[in-house]
């Protein structure tokens, strides 16, 4: 069985009638020819795209020269009202001095002590579970938020603050397409931008209730009672170059970053995984074997033991990106195969053609977790796999996101067998790979 995949539209369309089905889905948007192409350009009277297939192009841009084609304002300005200067939207110096800060608290030794939060709220998934039908990227997206928290401020996603931005942050979404539009398509700088207002007043409600955590949070470290949390490593870490701690405000959008970056792709991946699973029951019986486990002495480095589970997992990013694509804008004029790029054009990566790109993949769209063992995925995997993005902008969460994957994926499998209810899902992105009509599977208890 070959899992969903957008239909991808046929022949040419218009700048408006491209931009008109963008904005439904940005997967079926895009011809058919980009599994196969190394490069495409798209010229409109206002700006030029080349999206990027080529690995040796996507190694400059990303890799080897990432300074030289930095996010656009435009990314910014679109998510500035919920995202403000965090660490997602800025570029050079600015960026350079938040990662110095962010990044010690996600190194792999640190993982470790986020690991009991992580082990904590998959025990409240299961708990809060129940046989029958399920929407599960609803159970996956609370889950995932659950994991946040708990990592982030050691507060379950039942905290009166965190329940707030969680059903807030939903809201939010809601009035999302069109902004996302904005973001990611380069309007000339005449054309008026707008947030909806009920988009700002969701980002101002999220924001105030980041704040109250984050000021909790300032009170807690003055006094000593802070626990040693990902929230108060941050927190007291002080920048080696410069000294410089980040102030509440500052916090304020890195913590929305890492609920929106760290909750919505989590929850897509998880809600996938159990899709496949439910549709392959070899693989999803190979899981539920590796999670029959003691859970009450498993520890960090106890997820080494479960290699299915984390195939299974890392098949699921190749065929499902939660970040289907990303954006970047030239500096300077280039050229990219025998093409001649503008200043200001964009560069689009896109990890989802990437991933199911015929010349650099065997059964480019099979599900086929196994395949995570042979030298022949290894290398198309060098080439052409980038779920966590690649260079010095690779997603902070990567570690984190593979170990909460697992782990919820395990446990999830490990108490209930998932089988599908009616028609298979059809995938859509919008800011993450969602499936349109959700994903309703049965959970029944395994003895
Ligand atoms: C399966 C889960 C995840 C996936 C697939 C994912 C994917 C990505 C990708 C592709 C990017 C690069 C975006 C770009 O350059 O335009 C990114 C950036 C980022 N992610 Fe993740 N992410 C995941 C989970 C997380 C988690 C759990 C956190 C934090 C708790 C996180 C925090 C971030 C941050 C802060 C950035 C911005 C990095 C920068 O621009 O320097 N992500 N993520």
């Amino acid at each position: 069985m070959i899992p969903p995949k957008p239909t991808p539209r046929d022949g040419r369309v218009g700048l408006f009638g491209y931009m008109r089905r963008f904005r439904a889905d940005i997967l079926s948007a895009q011809p058919a020819r980009l599994y196969r192409a190394w490069m495409a350009e798209f010229r409109t009277p206002f700006f030029r795209s080349y999206m990027m297939n080529d690995p040796q192009l996507i190694d400059i841009v990303i890799k080897s020269r990432p300074d030289d084609f930095p996010k656009s304002d435009r990314v910014r300005e679109g998510l500035a009202p919920l995202l403000g200067r965090s660490v997602f939207v800025t570029n050079g110096a600015e960026w350079k001095r938040q990662r110095r800060i962010i990044d010690p608290a996600f190194a792999g030794g640190r993982l470790r002590d986020a690991f009991p939060g992580m082990l904590d709220a998959a025990q409240a998934m299961i708990e809060r579970a129940t046989e029958g039908e399920h929407e599960i990227e609803e159970l996956a997206s609370y889950a995932a938020a659950d994991v946040i928290f708990r990592t982030l401020f050691s507060v379950p996603i039942e905290d009166a603050l965190a329940a707030q931005v969680f059903r807030e942050f939903r809201d939010y979404q809601r009035t999302q397409p069109l902004l996302n539009i904005a973001a990611l398509i380069p309007m000339p700088r005449w054309m008026p931008r707008f947030h909806r207002r009920r988009t700002l007043a969701a980002a101002r409600s999220i924001r105030s209730a980041i704040t109250a955590l984050v000021d909790r949070r300032a009170v807690q470290i003055e006094d000593g009672s802070a626990p040693d949390d990902l929230a108060t490593k941050i927190m007291t870490f002080a920048d080696p170059d410069t000294g410089h701690r980040f102030s509440v405000p500052e916090m304020v959008d890195q913590v929305a970053i890492f609920f929106l970056a760290g909750h919505e792709t989590s929850a897509s991946a998880l809600a996938w995984a159990l899709y496949l699973l439910a549709t392959h029951e070899e693989a999803q019986d190979r899981v539920a074997a590796e999670a029959t486990r003691d859970w009450h002495t498993f520890k960090f480095s106890d997820l080494s033991q479960m290699p299915h589970t984390r195939d299974v997992f890392r098949e699921t990013l190749r065929l499902y990106p939660p970040v289907p694509m990303m954006v970047r804008e030239t500096t300077r004029p280039e050229t990219f195969r025998n093409r001649q790029a503008p200043t200001g054009a964009q560069i689009v990566l896109s990890p989802w053609h990437l991933h199911r790109h015929e010349r650099m993949w065997d059964n480019p769209d099979g599900f086929d977790p196994d395949r995570w063992q042979t030298g022949a995925t290894r290398e198309s995997a060098r080439q052409a796999y980038m779920p966590f993005s690649a260079g010095p902008r690779v997603c902070t969460g990567a570690g984190f996101a593979m170990a909460e994957g697992v782990l919820l994926l395990a446990r999830l499998i490990g108490a209930y067998r998932v089988a599908p209810i009616g028609d298979p899902p059809v995938p859509v992105a919008h800011l993450t790979v969602r499936s349109r009509d959700g994903i309703r599977l049965r959970l029944t208890l395994r003895q």
